[in-house]
């Protein structure tokens, strides 16, 4: 059942976060100079993600996302080596120029309901704590990556196995969330 690599912080059973945990340093995979970005918290949920933007360590099916308010995430070396991926995505994800590794997105779009929050990968942090991965997000998107159609079956299983619960989208609990910003801005619920 482990043939497919989810992702490598994964692969080997999702460990726990650690309670009251503060936050870490994330560091780009650059051998010289790397960039380097503070969180000064825990995340707010974490999990992984089959889309194709979201950026999937070598050989991994999935990436791992999670989130924290954007006023916790401070670039703290080497930022000059960042630069916007795509200006008109809704999550503004700064890579390294130099290795690629994606370190930061920021949502800073107007009355979304992400807005205020940024996109982090808590693997590039050399201390383990960050609240662990609770589901997979856009799991059919991983053929959209290339990955055989008929490898889902086993790939949802695999997910399952995990404790991480496949979904097309984001999990009920978000989707609920994003639905509830919307009807309030349209004025359907108070
Ligand atoms: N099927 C698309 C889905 C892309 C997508 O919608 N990704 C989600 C999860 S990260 C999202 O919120 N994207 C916003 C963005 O990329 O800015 C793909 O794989 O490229
Ligand atoms: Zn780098
Ligand atoms: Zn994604």
């Amino acid at each position: 059942m482990a043939s497919v690599s989810i992702h490598p912080s994964v692969d080997g059973g999702v460990k726990p976060g650690k309670t009251g945990f503060a936050g870490g340093t994330l560091t780009c995979h650059c051998k010289s100079n790397p960039v380097e970005v503070q969180i000064g918290s825990d995340c707010l949920h974490n999990h992984v993600c089959g889309c194709t933007k979201c950026s999937k360590p070598a050989g991994a099916a999935f990436s791992m996302v999670s989130v924290v308010t954007s006023d916790n995430v401070k670039v703290t070396k080497n930022a000059d080596k960042l630069a916007v991926v795509d200006g008109n995505a809704l999550i503004q994800r700064h890579a390294c120029k130099e290795c690629g590794v994606h370190m930061h997105g920021p949502v800073t779009r107007a009355n979304h309901p992400f807005t205020g929050l940024s996109f982090i990968h808590t693997e590039l942090s050399g201390t383990e704590g960050f609240a662990a991965p609770t589901f997979a997000a856009f799991v059919s998107s991983v053929i959209e990556g290339g990955t055989d159609p008929s490898k889902m079956d086993g790939i949802r299983a695999r997910l399952n196995e995990l404790g991480l619960p496949p979904y097309d989208t984001l999990s009920p609990g978000l989707m609920d969330y994003i639905a509830t910003f919307t009807a309030k801005a349209n004025g359907v619920l108070k």
